[in-house]
């Protein structure tokens, strides 16, 4: 497509230059998302002709509207219809009603509460022991040796991986959640540096690679009783180790440096441990982990107005939509007191975060742990930004703390 697009776009949708992937851009997102929801419902990335959407109600209205606006096609930028992915699809997230629907139920199931809440006993002990061991230094990077530790930890024990062979993980979930953006030179060269980890992964995977009990065993289970094929099954427990770490880690990343700029807020945490689990969900409105998505046009539909072809792409801003002053009150505010449940940060509809319950559990227990047992937390140095062409967070925090 050229600029035939800009003159056949309906003049109401405003053109805009900016570059979502630009380093200036994903340091501090915010400022520029605000300009984007002002400019109108819908605009016109230029520099990827795309449309996207930086206003909540569009947001809601497209991620709950799978029937128009379908992800088989891709929920990068990436158009799968017209371009070879880097990866076998996803049988899940890159999938469209009626092959999503069954796999999602086996996912569903396997993430419930019912199911991830008998791991709590297993979670709170490692919390504890996590917790303790990064106090009694008092001065510790929050993001290398407590944020990753912990997923690294209970949740790859959870799927059922063997111990050695973690150090994979996290370059493979930078590469999954580079690859929903453009192939730029962050993404290639995390793709050539981590051709070990895509291997590892692979062969992780495998049935007799994983433990006896665990998630990715009950995958298989699922499999021996005709829910899933046997690949099915593999290419599932890729999307817990795909989806699973990175999210979850850079999740407690960004509680942690919101609670150590705003003082009050820990301070009132502290005095009620109770409150981690809301906290959780404050810090997913505030600073998401996830910060954009697309979909892809399935026929001719319109969005405020604005008629679009079929097949095109459409980035949605899932952490401005957490921002709209149109949905909240005092949005750039960091308040564990408020409700922040309906927020946009674990999407919504029918591919709504298939993991959040295990997300909320691991934040709700490693937080509540930290507030029973550490008095106050500051920085002793900028924290130091992770870039990533979809998700935030931090690759060091450096911290000190005092206890009880
Ligand atoms: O199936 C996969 O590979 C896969 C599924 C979900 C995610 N995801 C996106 C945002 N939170 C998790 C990433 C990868």
């Amino acid at each position: 497509m050229s600029t035939a697009v800009a003159s056949s776009l309906a003049p109401e949708v405003p053109i805009s230059d900016l570059d979502p992937y630009a380093d200036e851009v994903l340091s501090n997102p915010y400022p520029y998302y605000a300009k984007l929801r002002d400019l109108g419902p819908v605009v016109w990335l230029d520099r990827y002709q795309v449309y996207a959407l930086a206003r909540h109600d569009e947001i809601h209205a497209v991620l709950s509207d799978p029937h128009n606006f379908c992800s088989s096609a891709g929920v990068g930028l990436a158009n799968f219809h017209t371009e070879e992915p880097w990866r076998k699809p996803s049988i899940i997230l890159e999938a469209d009603p009626p092959a999503h629907s069954g796999i999602r139920k086996v996912v569903a199931r396997i993430l419930s509460p019912a199911n991830i809440s008998k791991l709590r006993p297993t979670f709170e002990a490692e919390a504890d022991k996590l917790v303790d061991r990064v106090l009694a230094k008092g001065h510790f990077d929050a993001a290398s040796e407590f944020c990753e530790a912990y997923p690294l930890k209970v949740f790859a024990d959870a799927v059922g991986l063997p111990a050695e062979g973690r150090e994979n993980l996290l370059p493979y979930g930078d590469m999954v959640f580079n690859g929903f953006g453009p192939i730029n030179e962050r993404f290639s060269k995390r793709l050539e540096s981590s051709s070990g980890a895509v291997q590892w992964i692979n062969n992780i995977c495998r049935r007799e690679n994983l433990s006896e009990n665990g998630l990715g065993a009950q995958l298989y289970a699922a499999a021996d009783a005709g829910e899933l094929t046997q690949d099915e099954a593999g290419m599932l427990v890729r999307t817990l180790l795909s989806a699973g770490l990175d999210t979850t880690v850079f999740t407690l990343c960004n509680a942690l440096v919101s609670f150590a700029q705003n003082p009050d807020q820990y301070a009132i945490l502290r005095s009620n441990p109770a409150l981690a689990r809301q906290s959780v969900e404050e810090v997913i409105r505030y600073e998401p982990t996830f910060h954009s998505f697309y979909r892809t046009t399935a026929k001719r539909v319109e969005i405020a107005g604005v008629a679009m072809d079929t097949s095109q792409k459409i980035v949605v801003f899932i952490g401005s939509a957490n921002r709209d002053p149109r949905r909240w009150e005092n949005p750039d505010k960091f308040d564990i007191t408020r409700r922040a449940t309906g927020n946009l940060g674990f999407g919504t509809g029918i591919h709504g975060c298939a993991g959040q319950m295990m997300a909320r559990l691991e934040g709700d227990i490693l937080l509540s742990a930290l507030a029973r047992k550490m008095k106050s937390i500051e920085l002793t140095g900028e924290p130091v930004q992770h870039y990533n062409n979809t998700v935030r967070g931090y690759t060091s925090i450096p911290v000190s703390t005092t206890t009880n």
